[in-house]
């Protein structure tokens, strides 16, 4: 019945514009100056939201008009930038072309991008089928969905964007986000993941582009947390972009202006945070690749009243500190000897100083939590940035990088200064881990690397975390060889082992946040907490690092394999929900209140997270009017 009406409907509605067509081409022959208002009589649809934008007789994509947004309640649903019928054409024949020149001049984009176009087509048509073919090929297709491509995806997003996908909040809709958070057609939203896109992995501002980083980091919800895809919601905050390629690209779908700053900056996410907080209470906000000035300062400002974290920041802290515990048992020490080892942190940004400060506060921990042992377990730390090494003589040196600027005298003696390269201070200070959040690609060199030789550990550790791969600050091969394979390797997008011969395996660890931050939100929807406390995340990376066994860690694995994400966020987000509820913040989920939660032991929350999990399974459809 309901397929005949609709039939109806689109006969009906090709009538209609067989007739316009006609009238006009009537019009135009019989009196070219009789103008008549004929051909712009509107055609009456009888659907809004999504349900347009997802209709090929109707949707019009980035060319409707602010006036139809707001009529059909599509505001917010597409990029802000409204597009002409030309620049729609253009924009399609650009990605076109691209797709030409790029087969014939780089075999590997190409590849990559059409994988990613033939899943993101299934994504569109059927959900279910697409979450059972990631989950059941997570090692083949994550680093098609995620990190390294897409970062590539987030770079041409501009001509692969055809259907919309999640939500696009501009500084021109403020003072309308309350509302127009409404035209999201889902009742109930379980995560948020929100980027402004001024540093989408290594590869900087990418303005609106950016949305494809949210879209990926929620694949992981769907497929390692088992987050129900349709409670998920991928959000671009378009502030503008500093971009200039941007900026002056005619078919960049995102605002053309520069970003806002200060105030006004802070009030469009303000807005944006009480808009969806206020529709969905419950709701927990990832904030993703934001650069560091505004990382640290919007996750200081919401994370006391709102229930989000900031998964470069906190995310990537714990699974450094998961992999820099691993490195230690892997030397065959003892975890409780980690507050003596060296690290020298190459990238003081959101991601670098995230880490920095949860490893020193881990340290302090262990060494008896005073302030003495804060202040002591902060000369483990030699962090060089693009000015090379951090230290007190250095001017206006960033508030968040402060703490760890090395005292003049202390680095005299060490026969360093202020601004020494990596390579001075890798040589003089003999560091047990080197640790890459530079964005710098090729940044660990054969001198870098060559210093490292030196190094007072018996197995060092190498962790080049920029993402994507281009970014890398050193490949296995160039480690596994200059170093040998006594080395623990730990990158931050995937690469394939090392075959050192004679049947060695030089072993290619991925150091990703991605081992987190899918449990740190299962965790905290399932406790009811308010808030993501320290204690959360502090159980969550406490989880990864024991996760590894004794076996694997003295044969250089200190990160489990992707096969194996859906267990460990399993067992992270158990973590998280037992802290919560130690921690009496646990507030509960649907029936299990807070007062059934805090009688479970632990195998029960595993299980009450396992059963939680969300499965591509099809269900049996009924009809029912509404
Ligand atoms: N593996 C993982 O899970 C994660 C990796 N990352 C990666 O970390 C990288 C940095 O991210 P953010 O800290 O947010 O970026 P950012 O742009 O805020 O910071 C970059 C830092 O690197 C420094 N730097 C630049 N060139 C350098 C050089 N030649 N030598 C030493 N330092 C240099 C800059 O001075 C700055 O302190 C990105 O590539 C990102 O993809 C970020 C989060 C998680
Ligand atoms: C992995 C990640 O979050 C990043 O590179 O920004
Ligand atoms: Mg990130």
């Amino acid at each position: 019945m309901a397929n005949f009406s609709n039939q109806m409907r689109l006969s009906s509605t090709l009538l209609r514009r067989l007739h316009q067509r006609v009238a006009a081409a009537v019009n135009s022959s019989s009196s070219r100056n009789f103008t008549t208002t004929e051909g712009h009589r509107p055609t009456i649809v009888h659907k809004r939201s999504l349900d347009i934008l997802h209709d090929p007789w109707f949707n019009k994509g980035t060319a409707f008009s602010f006036t139809e947004r707001d009529r059909l309640h599509i505001r917010g649903l597409l990029p802000p930038n409204v597009m002409s019928f030309e620049q729609q054409i253009a924009r399609f024949m650009a990605d076109l072309k691209r797709l030409e020149v790029q087969a014939r001049d780089g075999p590997s984009d190409p590849y990559v991008l059409a994988k990613w176009r033939i899943l993101n087509r299934l994504h569109d048509r059927n959900e279910t089928l697409y979450y059972k073919v990631l989950m059941e090929n997570i090692e083949e297709y994550s680093p098609i969905v995620y990190t390294p491509t897409v970062g590539l995806v987030c770079q041409k997003y501009s001509g692969l964007f055809r259907r919309p996908r999640g939500m696009y909040f501009s500084a021109e809709d403020r003072g309308e986000m309350m509302s127009m958070v409404y035209n999201w057609p889902a009742d109930q939203v379980d995560m948020i993941v929100v980027t402004d896109g001024s540093r989408i992995l290594g590869l900087g501002d990418l303005g609106i582009q950016g949305i494809g980083i949210a879209i990926g980091k929620l694949d992981l919800y769907v497929a390692a947390a088992g987050i129900n895809p349709q409670r998920v919601l991928p959000v671009m905050i378009d502030v503008g972009t500093d971009n200039e390629n941007l900026l002056k690209d005619p078919l960049y779908l995102g605002l053309q202006d520069h970003r806002l700053d200060g105030e006004e900056y802070i009030e469009v996410i303000d807005e944006f945070m009480e808009a969806v907080f206020t529709r969905w209470p419950h709701v927990i906000v990832q904030f993703e690749d934001f650069q560091s000035k505004w990382a640290f300062k919007l996750l200081q400002r919401y994370r006391n009243n709102y229930r989000m974290f900031n998964d470069d920041v906190q995310g990537t802290a714990g699974v450094a500190i998961a992999g820099l515990l691993g490195a230690v048992r892997a030397q065959g020490r003892p975890m409780i000897d980690f507050p003596k080892m060296k690290i020298v942190v190459a990238g003081a940004g959101s991601a670098g100083i995230g880490v920095l400060n949860a490893a020193r506060k881990t340290m302090a921990r262990m060494l008896g939590n005073t302030e003495i042992a804060f202040e002591s377990a902060r000369s483990q730390f030699w962090v060089v940035d693009a000015k090379g090494l951090i230290t007190e003589a250095r001017e206006n040196v960033d508030p968040d990088a402060r703490p760890f600027a090395r005292k003049i005298k202390e680095i005299e003696r060490q026969g360093l200064s202020e601004g020494a390269t990596l390579a001075e201070v890798v040589r003089e200070v003999k560091p047990d881990v080197l640790l890459g959040l530079s964005a710098c690609g090729g940044l660990f060199s054969k001198e870098v690397l060559e210093a490292l030789k030196h190094s007072t550990s018996t197995r060092p550790a190498i962790f080049p975390m920029s993402n994507p791969t281009r970014n890398a600050e050193c490949t296995p091969e160039e480690a596994f060889s200059i170093l040998g394979e006594n080395i623990i390797f730990a990158s931050g997008s995937p690469f394939k082992d090392v075959d050192l011969g004679n049947g060695h395996v030089g072993h290619c660890n991925q150091a990703n946040n991605m081992f987190l931050f899918p449990g740190i939100g299962l965790g905290t929807l399932l406790s009811g907490s308010r808030i993501v406390s320290d204690g959360m995340l502090q159980a969550a990376a406490e989880c990864l690092a024991a996760y590894i066994t004794e076996e694997e860690v003295l044969k250089g694995i200190i990160y489990p394999s992707i096969s194996r994400i859906r267990d460990i966020t399993k067992e992270v987000a158990a973590a998280v929900v037992k802290e919560a509820i130690e921690e009496d913040l646990a507030e509960g989920y649907r029936e299990m209140d807070s007062r059934e939660l805090r009688k479970l032991d632990e195998a029960q929350i595993s299980e009450f997270v396992e059963n939680n999990m969300w499965s591509p399974d099809y269900p049996t459809l009924v009809y029912k009017k509404d």
